[in-house]
């Protein structure tokens, strides 16, 4: 890929920040930080770049990609922070910054289409981006690798979409679209992109022959409007956008459902150091975070003769079996000088729908002082994603 191979380049020519480029920065923004506070807070000086010449040198430290701006960035950090991985950034025009947790670990901010190209040519490790712009500009790349595939936000789907007026008030599906008579060769569908790759690729799939493509940056919904395009091809989420400039999907129109991932160099995973040690730490954080997500603890006494007896009623209500069935405990109390057991402490893990229906069974069951927490993680035995990682890393 033409763009890849010229940002490899350039990354290479340019050498990077010298390190003392880097303390001078660093040092200096000791005193003008304005948002994220004290002077021990500047990040330490990225390891491969201490008084070395990067051209010479490789470089040691893994690094992770991060989107510096768009609608992505903010979740992204919050996401890192949910998994006790805070991102230190000294301030928002710095873009390297690190995980305090993860030592070792550079964080880079790109703009989210530059970390998959960062990726491909081996200048990151590790990036979160949507998926959206993994299969864009990486264009099937085997290099790349999805180590996380659902992290849960940053949802829309690619579509592509039509007037609801004129010519197009009766077209409801693609092949609708494309049975109409008026695109030939020399008046072919035009369709408005930012998506160059995956447009013409599922247009040839899908068999549409008078199709041509133009590319904008933004605001695509009104192209068609403005008579640049009769359809376009863009991410929607909401739909508000469409149906405030007139204009709907169609059945069989969506190329792609997506969200954030996390997606690594399957070179980097193979033989770069560090990187598969640091990537399964983040994927059990992750995995064991967003499982727990919507999840909650639910505590309760319940008075019985024995354990048996209290988990024979728990388990016969649906909504209290948990994630492997209830954990009972005594409850020691001591009565006239003697320790005895009374009651039994419940707990079990609920999601988030099923809360306060699990509540109302506990208490028929004689379920008593209810405590309900949020769950931060659940580990489980082995992480899914992991496995599959090794996989297909032919490990
Ligand atoms: N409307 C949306 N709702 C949810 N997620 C979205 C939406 N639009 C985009 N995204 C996701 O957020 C990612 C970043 O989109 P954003 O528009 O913030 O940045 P960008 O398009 O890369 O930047 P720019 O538009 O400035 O080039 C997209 O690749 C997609 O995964
Ligand atoms: O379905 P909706 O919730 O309305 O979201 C869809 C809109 O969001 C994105 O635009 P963005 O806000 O990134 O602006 P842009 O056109 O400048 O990229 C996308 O390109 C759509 O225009
Ligand atoms: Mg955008």
């Amino acid at each position: 890929m033409a763009t890849s191979i010229e940002l490899h380049a350039f990354f290479h020519l340019k050498p990077s920040p010298s390190a003392s480029f880097l303390r001078q920065r660093s040092h200096h923004s000791r005193f003008t930080c304005r948002s994220n506070g004290p002077a021990t807070a500047a990040p330490s000086v990225p390891a491969a770049h201490v008084d070395s010449d990067p051209r010479k040198q490789e470089r040691t430290a893994v690094r992770l990609g991060l989107p510096s701006k768009g609608r992505m960035a903010e979740e992204t950090l919050t996401l890192l922070k949910n998994c006790q991985l805070m991102v230190r950034q000294v301030n928002p025009r710095q873009y390297v910054a690190d995980i305090p947790q993860l030592s070792n670990l550079e964080v880079w901010f790109q703009r989210p289409k530059d970390i998959v190209r960062k990726l491909q040519s081996g200048d990151l490790d590790l990036g979160i981006v949507g998926l959206d712009t993994v299969c864009e500009y990486g264009q099937g790349n085997e290099d790349l690798i999805l180590v996380h595939d659902e992290l849960e936000y940053g949802d829309c789907r690619l579509s592509i979409a039509i007037p609801m007026y004129g010519i197009f008030e009766n077209i409801n599906s693609l092949e609708d679209l494309a049975k109409m008579p008026q695109w030939t060769n020399e008046r072919p569908l035009r369709i408005a992109t930012g998506f160059t790759y995956l447009g013409p690729k599922f247009m040839k799939d899908k068999g549409l022959k008078h199709v041509s493509f133009s590319t904008a940056d933004g605001a695509l919904e009104a192209a068609p409007a403005m008579g640049i395009a009769d359809a376009i091809l863009d991410l929607v989420s909401s739909g508000t956008t469409l149906r405030e400039n007139y204009l709907k999907e169609i059945d069989d129109g969506t190329l792609l459902e997506s969200q954030a991932v996390l997606v690594g160099s399957k070179k980097s995973l193979s033989h770069r150091a560090g990187v598969l040690d640091i990537t399964h730490e983040i994927l059990e954080r992750l995995e064991a975070h967003l499982r727990a997500t919507g999840q909650y603890t639910v505590t309760a006494n319940m008075k019985g003769n024995n354990a048996e007896e209290v988990a024979e009623k728990v388990l016969g209500q649906a909504s209290l079996s948990g994630l492997q069935g209830p954990t009972i405990s005594p409850v020691y109390c001591k009565y006239d000088g003697k320790v005895k057991v009374e009651y039994y402490a419940i707990v079990i893990c609920v999601p988030r729908k099923a809360l306060y229906k699990s509540v109302k069974q506990l208490r028929s069951i004689g379920g008593s002082g209810v405590l309900v927490s949020p769950l931060t993680y659940i580990f489980e035995e082995e992480t899914p994603r992991w496995r599959r990682l090794l996989e297909k890393l032919g490990m």
